[in-house]
């Protein structure tokens, strides 16, 4: 495991942070978390039916000895959730509807998190990342102050590490949606100890290329810059002028990038999402994420073609953002 996990690891072990596992029958889900029960690292509750769970252990051998284990469909204090969740969805919700909602385990295991029953949730192994965030979305909520929550992608190989946002949850972000992704990812880079020099995306350089959509990204340079004068932040640039000193030099002379950014902030959801599948599959990064940066308690999404090992770090990044 590289230095960067094995800090994360050290900082939320012995905390006993509890992380919630929505998705109780998956296999890697499985293994992931009784690597980190076994290593003591994090206390797991996992969310299903405990016989399918505890079944589905035994066939690909892994041990759940001391792991917590809820179902919905039996949990005792179902009626004190359900008035949680009405009264958090106050006028979008009926009892009948909260009664039949909190049987998804999404919703259950975000409510666990609402009510300080655990402290963080790592889902979306094997559902969309619509159906796993948007409970944390309608019940966690952003902090105050932030107006959009967005998904990040710590991206590692060997030494090299960089966060590319938004890759997982606003499909058509505007300029203002843009700043403020750029702004938060700032703060997630440092809990990875990266100082962040951030690069706003585009297909043009420095007015190569003028259009509604490089324009968009001009405006969301100067807002970032109005909201957090002190950032390392410049743009609007394609990717080899924020990441190539040689390229940066001809198409970017004067700025404060010069082709050594470390945090991406791309354009819309189709391209960061292509971006880091691209970066993961063909350049052989591991990428770590969603995680998602602005809620008011750590809620994470999957990949579903994530493995165990992912799960883990997603897990052990969780956990350091409910020391926050
Ligand atoms: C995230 C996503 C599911 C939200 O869509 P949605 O549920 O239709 O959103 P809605 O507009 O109905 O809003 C639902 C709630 O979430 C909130 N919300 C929506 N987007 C939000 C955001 N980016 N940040 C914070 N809250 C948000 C809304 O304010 C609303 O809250 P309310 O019910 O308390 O008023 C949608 O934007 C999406 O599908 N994004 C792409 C996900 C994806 O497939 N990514 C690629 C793979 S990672
Ligand atoms: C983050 C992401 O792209 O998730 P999925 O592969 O599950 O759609």
């Amino acid at each position: 495991m590289s230095d960067l996990f094995s800090i994360l690891k050290q900082k939320v072990t012995g905390k006993n942070i509890s992380i919630v596992f929505p998705e109780g029958t998956d296999e890697r889900i499985l293994t992931a978390v009784s690597r980190l029960a076994r290593e003591q690292v994090l206390r797991p509750i996992l969310i299903g039916n405990k016989a399918a769970i505890q079944n589905q252990a035994a066939e690909i051998g892994v041990e759940l000895a001391h792991i917590e284990i809820i179902d919905p469909e039996t949990y005792e204090k179902m009626d004190e959730l359900v008035q949680a969740f009405v009264e958090r969805r106050k006028g979008k919700v009926s009892e009948e509807d909260a009664r039949r909602i909190l049987l998804d385990e999404n919703y259950f295991g975000t409510m666990l998190v609402y009510t300080n029953q655990a402290h963080g949730l790592v889902s979306g192994a094997a559902h969309s990342t619509a159906d796993t965030v948007r409970p944390a979305l309608q019940i966690i909520k952003t902090k105050p102050g932030i107006r959009k929550t967005s998904g990040v992608f710590i991206m590692v190989r060997d030494e090299e590490k960089y966060v590319f946002a938004d890759c997982a949850i606003n499909i058509a972000p505007d300029s203002q949606d843009l700043a403020e992704i750029a702004v938060e990812s700032a703060h997630t880079a440092r809990m990875f100890d990266i100082e962040p020099r951030i690069a706003m995306l585009s297909f043009s350089t420095k007015g190569s290329a003028k259009s509604p959509e490089t324009e968009k990204v001009v405006e969301a340079v100067r807002l970032a810059k109005e909201m957090a004068p002190q950032l390392t932040i410049d743009g609007e640039f394609q990717f080899d002028a924020a990441f190539v000193p040689s390229v940066a030099k001809k198409k970017a002379p004067d700025s404060v990038i010069q082709g050594d950014a470390n945090v991406f902030i791309f354009p819309s959801l189709e391209a960061g999402n292509i971006g880091y599948k691209i970066a993961q599959r063909l350049g052989h990064f591991e990428a770590v994420g969603p995680i998602l940066q602005g809620l008011n308690k750590p809620v994470n999404d999957l990949s579903r073609g994530c493995n165990a090992e992912d799960v883990y770090k997603l897990a052990l990044i969780t956990a350091a953002q409910a020391l926050q």
